[in-house]
């Protein structure tokens, strides 16, 4: 394997519940159909919260290296892989792999495949110096696009812009954002506004507020713990007072599941994304019914889904703010985001 190292720094989960353990282990060798990613940089998605807590009914590996936001350079593949080379920049997502033969493989619902691979969960994950994914899902990254800004795009840019073309919003529409000041909240909003949408954002503290409306393109704020009433107050900040045409659901929260369909507008959609633990989406039958309301789940993005997410980024008409610190204080970022204090993303850097 040329230069590449023996040992290497990883954030290990050894334990469901954590903390992360900083540490040194063994770089491990690509199969035949896979590429080892030098990852630079790695964004902190609150899915790999989720996996260290164990909150979801789907056990994680253990010992685990989480992480699915990783960018970096190829440095070794195996002997099947011909259209990626060593020295490629390479992103490794979410969907670490897929069989590429089932019925939803075939028709490109890779993350629907009863095999995929979930990087950072059911195997390692970016959270680590060098990094194995399958060679036919990595995302290729062009050497114009820097590491660092693109790591959020990887897991959080795909998820949301997938949900978005989900909900069927055309241009010049209203889409609400639920849980806007978060990762995939603050991608939501640049990739709404790419696209032609208005966006109300949804969320709290004066922080969250700030970015969203000044740098993130909202031309409405709701700060949910602050509104008497967050159904009403949503629909006042549409022009006509009717409501959003879709919703945008990715806060870590319950509620807001449970109060979307209330405000979404007559023939809207409303877009399940966000994963709160034990939760449970709600809406009221009637007006569901005489609304024709949609209600529908999105999980992350196909190859083309990601390779179309990332031109967007490259095309640079996405900004979405991010703040780096080595991948050492990991556990520092986790402990900010239990407790909701993080505006945007946190992207690590493995060098430190
Ligand atoms: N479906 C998918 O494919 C997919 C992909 C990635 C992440 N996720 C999930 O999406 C969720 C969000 O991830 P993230 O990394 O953006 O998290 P994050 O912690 O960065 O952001 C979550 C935001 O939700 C806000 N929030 C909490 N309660 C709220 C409420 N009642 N109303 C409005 N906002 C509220 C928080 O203040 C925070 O800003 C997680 O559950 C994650 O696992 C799903
Ligand atoms: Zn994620
Ligand atoms: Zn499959």
């Amino acid at each position: 394997m040329g230069s590449v190292p023996k040992k290497q720094w990883a954030q290990v989960v050894e334990k469901t519940g954590g903390p992360v353990v900083y540490k040194e282990i063994d770089v491990q060798e690509p199969g035949p159909d896979e590429v080892l990613v030098n990852i630079k940089y790695s964004g902190v998605c609150h899915t790999d919260l989720h996996a260290v807590n164990g909150d979801w009914p789907l056990p994680t590996k253990l010992p685990l290296v989480g992480g699915h936001e990783g960018a970096g350079v190829v440095v070794a593949k195996g002997n099947l892989v011909e259209d990626i080379e060593i020295g490629d920049h390479a992103g490794v997502k979410w969907i670490n792999g897929s069989c590429l033969q089932c019925d939803f493989c075939q028709q490109s619902d890779e993350p629907l495949c009863g095999k995929a691979l979930l990087s950072g969960y059911t195997v390692d994950g970016s959270f680590q110096q060098y990094c194995i994914a399958k060679a036919a899902h990595v995302a290729r990254l062009h050497k114009d696009i820097p590491l660092d800004a693109v790591a959020p795009v990887l897991c959080a840019g795909i998820t949301v812009y997938k949900g978005l073309k989900e909900s069927g919003a055309r241009p010049g529409q209203s889409v609400a954002i639920v849980g806007a000041g978060g990762g995939l909240g603050s991608l939501a909003q640049q990739y709404a506004k790419a696209m032609g949408l208005k966006t109300i954002a949804i969320d709290t503290g004066d922080e969250k507020k700030k970015m969203c409306t000044e740098q993130l393109g909202s031309y409405a704020f709701v700060d949910f713990a602050k509104s008497q009433n967050v159904v009403k107050d949503v629909q006042a900040a549409t022009e006509d007072g009717l409501g959003p045409h879709a919703v945008i659901l990715v806060a870590v929260n319950e509620k807001p599941f449970q109060q979307a369909a209330e405000y979404v507008r007559p023939r809207g959609t409303v877009i399940c994304i966000g994963l709160p633990a034990g939760a449970y989406l709600k809406a009221p039958v009637f007006e569901s019914v005489i609304k024709m309301i949609t209600i529908r789940g999105s999980y992350v993005g196909n190859r083309k889904d990601s390779a179309e997410a990332l031109e967007f980024f490259r095309r640079g008409v996405i900004k979405a703010p991010f703040k780096v610190v080595g991948l050492s204080e990991l556990q520092k970022v986790y402990d900010a985001m239990h407790q909701g204090q993080i505006a945007g993303r946190y992207v690590v850097d493995t060098s430190k």
